[in-house]
């Protein structure tokens, strides 16, 4: 019951926000005409967007203006806060979701979200908060505060279950401003219209209700959230060069928060001075516009789809193009930009296999350790190389090149001290010494070669194209079984037959010269072996063969010096290449079954990624580096910096390895170092996923991790079974409360026992889903949840027929593909559903899945069950759910009643 003073202080409330949504919303309608009647307005339909229902294509007008103008028109304002100001006065504040709009002299303000006032609109009633007026900085007190949901009938505008509070009454919810201006009858009663009355009476007393209101899901998609609460309020607002982990029990905003972060740094007008700075800096190296300089990397494709309207509300344009799963990036990583995998053009030298089985369990398990023991491995491989090539040259009878190996010598003793980052810039610093005499030698050593192939064509004109015929009697070519991964010359391929023959032929020729130098005896067998053998006389004489392959050792030595950081990062692969196979013989790491050597588990190319963008990303901050000038040495750096951008987005972190994360980290711009995670360890559904702060700290050092707590998902009854279930599964404590003043009483859950077959299953649903229907009409969304791919089809086969005479439409979401409508009922595998959320949810054969994932199934479980708002059904194949859970069947019901 409400009083009736508040009554009326909440009727002067309406009836001020209603005046300022028709002012804003006309005045926005009117400067939009008179846009387009100047021509200055781009967009064609402004009609379509001013009617309403089309905020979520805003991102794809590209006016600023005339976006916030057609978002003022269908949205005035989203939140209304009064402050007292310090000299007793007050003002009042509109807080639109776009950009605001000058609007004269009006009694009121208006801002946007993003703003600094934005913040007006987390805040509670009570709290201070420094406000930034031409005057300089001013605090003020919240005295007022209303969450306003704006629609408008024609010119009328009504505010739908706002949110009120003041400091007298609050927070309560009206339903309809409009309505509860509607004064009842005041004519004196007569016997006849008590009944009138009574009804009128009854009506205002629900224009009013205490509390808030949970709202429900009607659709797949998260929901719009356009006002967080303080805490996450001060999170999204965080500075640009900021690293932080969001780490939060299910249902805490996690997401939210993040995309609301992302809408708001995305746009440079939101942006501080410094911000603006360095975001303008990225922005001119890498030619990308700060807006498009993001990447968002989330565990499966169903949650890119789930999220794609959220990013739309937030005016975030293209999302598509940069959110991706990891999966897909590591592939575009490592075919594209790294010489790891194989391409059709060549690259690496590894092809991906996704169900080999190279690495040991605790591999998996203890992926830092095993990324320290290569990195160590790689690092003293790397540098034994080049010590080994300072010896050649130290050794060589020329004075300039001994010379350089002594210079050499004492470079790497230095180096030693150093990071691997600044250690290479010092070698790039080094390789205009070997330039010269490697040129020399080259150019002597091509004469060389040259030479003796005219002296043997003018002997044999038909020479080339005999050895062309031969070439094509022989096996292609396998790829090298060993080599360190990296050409030093871009050799363009040779095109023509006799071109293929005259490499072909040179190359066999520098071969047998460096196995007449080095005292080696060639291989035999092979396709090497065979070319020599056909060459046979045809060669060089033996003195000069081991003087053309004292030079090329020579060259070799020089040219380890000459491209330093391209030679660690390209010959890193095959470094890892004879880690593995030392490590192999030791039974350390890896599975005695390796089939191949080119196989390459997708964890293993992300220790190869890790091992190159970490370093890259170190070497971009080196202050060493802006000394150095421009040269193709530092091309790699280049195209490292072509990777990065401005912010990095990981949505479910924990699901990512300890590897992905520094690789994700090591892609965010290393002069912003913007990386935003977001993520729960009880979540976590794959054997590699992160499993603690220290891992996410390991991935990316410095990251500041913030805690978060009220759930906003679930019914005080599904939080308490959340809570449970982690409790009697890992024995920890879930720190999560519900939100204050929301009346988050639920429904109990519910558990059939002894449900065998998707008949059977099929029926039980079928009932449950009638009851849902009956306390919440229409039908909200709705997930069924299966344990496997297999069944998602049968299982939602089954309970289409069934459910058919309902009018209810089952659609089979096959391999966490987005499918279906609004309230039709989605099937889907339990793996794909991370970070949905839906009213009701069905988890059928939980028992099944206990037995067929040991090790993640309580985590499958935490996050089945946390999908669900309010009806949440568990379905067991035998007669009780598996031991550990046995604790927490009181808190079921066999089917749902209020
Ligand atoms: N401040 C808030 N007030 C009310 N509802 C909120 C608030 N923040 C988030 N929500 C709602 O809570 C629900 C859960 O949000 P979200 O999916 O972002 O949570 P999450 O922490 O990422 O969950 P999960 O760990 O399951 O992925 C959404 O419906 C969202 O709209």
């Amino acid at each position: 019951m409400t009083e009736p003073g508040q009554r009326d202080d909440v009727a002067r409330i309406s009836k001020d926000t209603l005046a300022a949504l028709t002012d804003v919303a006309s005045v926005a309608r009117a400067r939009l005409a008179e846009n387009r009647s100047s021509g200055a307005d781009s967009f064609a339909s402004i009609n379509t967007f001013t009617s309403g229902g089309a905020l979520k294509s805003l991102g794809d007008i590209d006016d600023t203006r005339t976006r916030s103008l057609v978002s003022l028109a269908q949205e005035p304002a989203i939140a209304r806060i009064v402050v007292k100001l310090e000299d007793e006065e007050t003002a009042t504040y509109y807080i639109c979701r776009n950009t605001a709009e000058s609007f004269g002299k009006t009694t009121f303000r208006l801002a946007g979200r993003n703003t600094p006032v934005g913040r007006l609109a987390s805040l509670d009633v009570g709290d201070d908060f420094e406000l930034r007026l031409p005057k300089g900085e001013v605090t003020v007190t919240v005295l007022e505060k209303g969450i306003l949901h704006p629609r408008s009938e024609g010119a009328l505008w009504d505010s739908y279950n706002s949110v009120l509070s003041t400091e007298a009454y609050g927070p309560i919810t009206v339903p309809s401003m409009r309505k509860l201006l509607i004064e009842p009858g005041q004519a004196p009663l007569t016997k006849e219209d008590l009944l009138a009355h009574i009804l009128a009476e009854a009506q205002q007393a629900d224009n009013i209700i205490e509390g808030i209101r949970r709202t429900v899901i009607t659709k797949m998609g998260l929901r719009d959230q356009p006002i967080l609460d303080r805490y996450q309020d001060e999170i999204f607002r965080l500075p640009l060069q900021k690293q932080l982990l969001i780490i939060g029990p299910p249902g805490t905003g996690k997401t939210t928060t993040l995309i609301r972060r992302l809408g708001q740094k995305l746009d440079v007008a939101y942006l501080e001075d410094d911000e603006k700075r360095v975001a303008a800096a990225a922005e001119a190296e890498s030619g990308l516009p700060h807006k498009d300089s993001w990447l968002m990397f989330t565990p499966t494709d169903l949650l890119k789809q789930y999220l794609k309207e959220a990013f739309a509300r937030e005016g975030i344009a293209a999302p598509d193009q940069k959110i991706s799963t990891w999966d897909r990036y590591r592939l575009e990583l490592a075919r594209n930009h790294f010489r790891i995998l194989k391409s059709s053009s060549g690259g690496g030298a590894y092809v991906q296999q996704r169900d080999t089985k190279i690495l040991l369990p605790e591999t998996i398990n203890g992926q830092t350790d095993w990324f320290l023991d290569f990195d160590e491995w790689q690092l003293a491989e790397f540098w034994s190389d080049l010590a080994a090539a300072a010896e050649t040259l130290k050794k060589s009878k020329r004075a300039d090149v001994a010379r350089i190996g002594n210079e050499a010598e004492a470079l790497l003793g230095r180096l030693r001290q150093l990071t691997t980052s600044s250690a290479l810039l010092e070698l790039v610093r080094f390789v205009g010494a070997v330039q010269g005499p490697l040129s020399t030698l080259r150019t002597e050593s091509d004469e060389r070669i040259r030479h003796h192939i005219n002296f043997r064509l003018n002997h044999d004109r038909g020479l080339l194209t005999d050895f062309a015929r031969f070439l094509d009697t022989l096996a292609p070519e396998e790829d090298p079984e060993e080599g360190d991964g990296e050409d030093d010359e871009d050799v363009t391929p040779s095109q023509t037959p006799v071109a293929k023959a005259l490499a072909a032929f040179t190359s066999n020729i520098r071969s047998q010269a460096v196995a007449a130098a080095s005292g080696r005896t060639a291989p035999r067998g092979g396709r090497a072996a065979r070319i020599s053998t056909w060459i046979g006389d045809r060669t060089m004489e033996r003195t000069e063969l081991r003087q053309l392959g004292d030079s090329l050792q020579l060259q070799t030595a020089l040219r380890r010096f000459t491209n330093p950081i391209r030679r660690y990062v390209n010959g890193l692969p095959a470094r890892y290449r004879r880690f593995r196979r030392a490590r192999l013989t030791e039974a350390r790491w890896y599975d005695a079954a390796v089939m191949s050597a080119a196989d390459a588990h997708p964890l293993e190319i992300d220790l190869m990624l890790a091992g190159t963008l970490h370093v890259l990303a170190e070497i971009v901050t080196e202050p060493a580096l802006r000394r150095l000038p421009d040269s193709g040495a530092l091309e790699p750096v280049r195209q490292y910096r072509r990777l990065v951008r401005n912010q990095i987005m990981v949505d479910e972190a924990t699901d990512f390895s300890p590897l992905q994360l520094r690789s994700m980290a090591a892609l965010s711009n290393p002069t912003i170092r913007s990386f935003f995670a977001c993520g729960d360890f009880n979540q976590r559904i794959t054997q590699w996923g992160s499993r603690s702060n220290d891992d996410i700290s390991w991935a990316a050092p410095g990251i500041n991790v913030r805690p978060i707590e009220v759930t906003y998902r679930h019914s005080r009854q599904l939080s308490h079974l959340a809570s449970e279930i982690v409790r009697l599964c890992s024995g920890q404590t879930v720190h999560v409360t519900l939100p204050k003043d929301v009346n988050s009483d639920g429904i109990d859950p519910v558990l059939a026992k002894n449900v065998v077959g998707h008949a059977a299953i099929a029926d039980w649903l079928a009932a449950r889903l009638v009851e849902v229907e009956g306390l919440t009409s229409p039908l909200p969304s709705v997930a069924v949840l299966v344990n496997n791919e297999q069944d998602v089809g049968p299982m939602a086969e089954a309970l289409r027929r069934r459910v058919e005479a309902h009018n209810m439409n089952v659609v089979p979401c096959y391999e966490g593909q987005f499918a279906g409508q609004n309230n039709d009922i989605r099937v889907f595998d339990v793996q794909h559903i991370k970070g949905l959320e839906f009213e009701a949810v069905f988890f059928v054969g939980v028992d099944d899945l206990a037995e067929q994932q040991p090790d993640l199934f309580d985590k499958y479980l935490y996050v089945g069950t946390t999908r669900a708002a309010t009806y949440l059904g568990l379905t067991c194949h035998r007669a009780a759910l598996p031991e550990k859970l046995e604790p927490v069947e009181p808190l079921f019901k066999e089917m749902f009643i209020v």
